[in-house]
């Protein structure tokens, strides 16, 4: 999820006006868009803001949205909740057979020992609670019980209580950090953030030219949609710097050009390779330099296919990083989407986003309940 609230109320043509503040120094929550949840800042009992109703029109379209999200979410996750629905659909009874096969699916699905485990104990006390005789009950138990253990990865992503807010975003070789970023920054500016991109990935021109092309798609996107023709999503870059560098100016720029986040791409890397893990590290303590309470947030974008690996991915950035968040791309396609609870047993980190294509559009805040019944309609 995504929360944004700023220090000052500063309403876009497309959105009401919030209330102003009786404190000038008190951040008012902006008027709530589809994609954001109003929240009262943490750092003041600053007041509370009714919610804004939406223009009729502007729920359907909403819900319209939402609706087509939902349907990309289970056509892409359509490999994983395939062998798994199939258990359901074979048998009439609930024997020792139907939880052997469930097993191997959910291991199949990269749902990991620990995860499958404890999902199977889980639903057999749900199965004797409700008494159930069906399997098709028995489906939707487990949906219940696969929402309850990825429920506590839901979290927002809040934005605006530092400004900017410095999000460092991570992961190995094409996990799709950059894609990742260009459709993040459509929310952040749908919402009414101004965006700044650090790209960090210095070595190579194409990383930099397609972090450029994503600033532009954007800003063309905001225009197009009437958001706000003003904010312009702007890019430091230099070839060859040190990534440090860049995004320690990138800080610096965003904060005297008043920018509410500064999105810092760096260069994919394997754990495995030590200089380039000491090198985020690096960037890690330079962004500190340029502003003391940087990075608010540290991401690491994980390849939905990647499966069981993804966690040790997570264990390695997060030694490194101190990740306050995941990003799941590439669910479009997996047979590997339980691995989202392997994370949830294992190493339980806010999945503040997952992404199920390479448009714009293809990236939703992650709600459990509604991923869990993807995985299994
Ligand atoms: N199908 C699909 N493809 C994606 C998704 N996210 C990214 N991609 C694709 O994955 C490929 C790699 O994406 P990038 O964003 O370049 O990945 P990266 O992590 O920045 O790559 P490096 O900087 O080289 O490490 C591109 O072809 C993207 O279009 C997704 O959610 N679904």
């Amino acid at each position: 999820m995504f929360s944004f609230f700023r220090k000052k109320s500063a309403p876009t043509p497309a959105q009401p006006a919030a209330p102003v503040s009786p404190e000038a120094d008190l951040p008012v929550p902006a008027a709530p868009t589809a994609a954001i949840a109003v929240v009262e800042p943490m750092a003041a009992p600053a007041p509370v803001v009714p919610p804004v109703a939406e223009p009729a029109a502007e729920t359907e379209a909403t819900e319209a949205a939402r609706a087509g999200w939902l349907q990309r979410l289970k056509s892409g996750l359509s490999k994983t909740s395939n062998s798994i629905a199939d258990v359901f659909t074979g048998g009439t009874k609930i024997d020792e057979a139907l939880y052997e096969e469930l097993e191997a699916a959910l291991l199949m699905a990269d749902t990991g020992v620990a995860a499958t485990t404890a999902l199977l104990d889980d639903l057999r006390q749900r199965v004797k609670d409700t008494r159930a005789t069906e399997p098709a009950q028995v489906k939707a138990l487990l949906a219940d019980a696969i929402a309850d253990m990825l429920a506590p990865l839901e979290k927002s992503l809040i934005v605006g209580e530092y400004h900017p807010t410095v999000i460092m975003v991570a992961g190995v070789n094409g996990a799709g950090k950059t894609t990742t970023i260009g459709k993040l920054t459509r929310h952040l500016a749908a919402g009414g953030a101004t965006v700044l991109l650090a790209a960090a990935d210095t070595f190579r021109a194409a990383a930099r030219e397609q972090l450029a092309a994503w600033a532009d798609r954007n800003t063309h996107d905001l225009s197009a949609r009437e958001l706000d023709p003003g904010n312009r999503v702007e890019i430091i870059s230099q070839q060859g710097a040190d990534p440090a560098a860049v995004s320690f100016d990138a800080v610096a720029a965003g904060r005297a050009r008043g920018k509410d986040v500064v999105l810092v791409d760096t260069a994919g890397r394997l754990p495995t390779q030590a200089h380039l893990m000491e090198e985020l590290r690096k960037i890690r303590r330079v962004v500190q330099k340029a502003d003391v309470t940087a990075p608010h947030e540290c991401l690491l974008v994980i390849d939905g296919n990647t499966g069981q690996n993804a966690l040790a991915q997570v264990k390695a950035f997060d030694e490194v990083l101190q990740l306050t968040g995941l990003v799941v791309t590439k669910l479009d396609g997996t047979a590997k989407g339980g691995v989202l609870c392997a994370i949830a047993r294992e190493k339980p980190l806010p999945v503040y986003f997952i992404g199920v294509g390479e448009k714009l559009e293809d990236l939703e805040t992650f709600h459990a309940r509604e991923f869990a019944h993807a995985l299994l309609d």
